[in-house]
């Protein structure tokens, strides 16, 4: 809960073009709980007509004292009226605050009621349902003679859009720091606050499934959203709304390890926040002690953990890689493996083509959905014929069992046969290689081993040894040898005739160098190295 001065730690003053407002009496502390408030007034927020409301508001405001009715007068009015009851009502809609279980209810209090809005709010309210009561806390050390702030905002969107709900709800213009930025610094705000709320539209649209279904990526995005928010401005507020649901997911897919962790993070933004007497304090520390109680432990246990295997020894940055799961930048030179199931998934892996969600994809709204990276599928044909469908429709010479065709963006299809499979008409999301995807797999992994020079030395494609004076391949450039007798033997002993014709394909290439997990637009065949990608 942090301190609760027993001295009054503001008073209420006449703020210039706000009305009345909060000052703070004496320096507050960040944490500290500056009022915990009944309701004096309380009401449904979806109470089903505007008379209806205006009969209970009516009720209550009759049975206050004349002290307490005179107070409530006293208070602002955004709304037209016509007499007393609708003033009353008018009273409620301009000052009322959330509350309730789920927020679904709204009370006026005497002295919350007069805090000020803005959009960089230095105090936070919040329901606490095991007092019952209504707390404002400090997010921020609160200078003497500054004004206490809360947000009326639901979340913190760009300037617009705040201004737009502020003129819509309250009919003012909110001046506060973050309003009046310099255009340069507005404009660089507001596109972090876009991504954000952007990023808060797909993990809403994930829902429970997307915890299993899509975790990395979500892990992901609350990731960006942390590291966002810091750079914005550190905010105990926004990053206590993201670390339940990086502990959500950690939980979900089994990880007790990262749970326990983003619980323990948790625990003292809430604390700053809401208050050690508050529900979610006494949930999130129970949780840290013991987060496989959580209702949503072993949904999935595809990241299963146990609660002690943290890294030891890893610096922040590091640590930080470890905990989001962060992927590791592709070192330069490092290229694609075929065995890499994220980028070449199996058949099953593949997302299916009305998911809207799944690790493949984002999705804004139902009708536009966008690859979040690039994937291509590999299979070895096993049977083709002409009719009909999937059994291969193409019309290339090429077509042979036992070689791989690589289909980009491959997505499941269930045929009216029930059958599933891929259904592709785009002849440049596809290619064929000559050769069994097997070979083809080994065949990415020897051109790593083998293409690569460490400290001037090379390894033999054909013998194996090292070597400062190897020779070069002069057909596909991927192997070196120690002399014609090696490359001679590896050309007809170890096949390399027919990889050497793979070797060479500008796509091959392309794939083993393509960034498959940035996206910037779709690629085709015949794909490029160095293409956009
Ligand atoms: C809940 S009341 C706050 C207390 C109010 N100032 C009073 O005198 O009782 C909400 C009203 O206060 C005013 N207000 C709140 N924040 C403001 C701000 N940042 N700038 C201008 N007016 C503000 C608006 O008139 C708004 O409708």
């Amino acid at each position: 809960m942090g301190v609760t001065a027993s001295l009054p730690m503001y008073a209420v003053e006449d703020v210039p073009g706000k009305g009345k407002g909060l000052i703070a009496t004496k320096d507050i502390p960040k944490g500290t709980r500056i009022i915990s408030e009944k309701p004096i007034i309380a009401s449904g927020r979806h109470v089903a007509d505007m008379e209806q409301l205006q009969i209970r508001i009516c009720q209550q405001v009759s049975s206050l004292s004349e002290g307490q009715q005179r107070e409530f007068f006293s208070m602002d009015n955004i709304y037209p009226y016509t007499n007393s009851t609708e003033r009353w009502r008018g009273i409620f809609r301009t000052n009322a605050l959330r509350i309730g279980p789920v927020l679904d209810e709204e009370g006026i209090f005497f002295k919350a009621c007069r805090i000020n809005h803005a959009c960089d709010n230095n105090a936070q309210n919040f329901w606490n349902e095991n007092l019952n009561q209504l707390t404002i806390h400090a997010v921020r050390d609160i200078r003497k003679g500054e004004e206490i702030t809360i947000s009326y905002l639901g979340s913190r969107r760009n300037r617009r859009a705040r201004q737009e709900e502020l003129w819509e709800n309250f009919k003012f213009t909110c001046s506060c720091r973050l309003c009046s930025l310099p255009p340069d610094q507005s404009r660089d705000s507001d596109s972090k606050l876009d991504r954000i709320h952007e990023l808060d539209c797909i993990i809403d649209q994930g829902g429970v499934p997307g915890l299993v279904s899509s975790a990395r990526r979500m892990l992901s995005y609350i990731d960006e959203q942390v590291r966002l928010w810091n750079e914005l401005t550190p905010n105990e507020v926004s990053l206590a709304r993201a670390y339940p649901d990086a502990f959500q997911i950690a939980i979900a897919n089994g990880d007790l390890a990262r749970g326990r962790i983003f619980a323990e993070r948790l625990v003292p933004l809430y604390l700053t926040t809401i208050g050690d007497d508050s529900p979610e304090v006494i949930q999130y520390s129970k949780l840290v002690r013991d987060p496989a109680t959580h209702d949503y432990y072993g949904m999935s246990m595809k990241w299963k953990t146990t609660l002690d295997e943290v890294p030891q020894g890893l610096g922040p940055k590091e640590f930080e890689d470890w905990l989001w799961k962060r992927r590791k930048e592709t070192a330069q030179g490092q290229l694609a493996g075929l065995r890499d199931p994220e980028t070449f998934p199996s058949f099953d892996d593949l997302p299916d083509e009305r998911d809207f969600e799944s690790k493949y994809f984002e999705c804004r709204d139902m009708a536009n959905r966008r690859p979040v990276r690039h994937w291509c599928f590999l299979a070895e044909i096993r049977d083709f014929d002409f009719f009909v469908r999937l059994h291969m429709t193409v019309k290339d010479s090429q077509i042979q069992k036992g070689y791989t065709v690589a289909i980009l963006y491959a997505v499941r299809h269930a045929f009216m046969s029930c059958e599933p499979g891929i259904r592709h008409e785009n002849p440049q999301m596809m290619k064929i290689f000559p050769l069994s995807l097997d070979r083809l797999q080994n065949l990415s992994e020897n051109v790593q081993k083998f293409s690569t020079e460490l400290d001037g030395v090379r390894i033999c494609h054909g013998c194996g040894k090292k070597g400062t004076s190897l020779k070069q391949c002069g057909k596909c450039s991927s192997f070196w040898y120690c002399n014609r007798v090696c490359q001679k033997a590896d050309w007809i002993e170890k096949g390399h005739k027919a990889e050497c014709k793979v070797l060479k394909d500008p796509d091959w290439r392309a794939m083993l160098h393509r960034k498959w997990d940035e996206f910037n637009g779709h690629v085709h065949f015949p794909l490029r190295i160095g293409e956009s990608s």
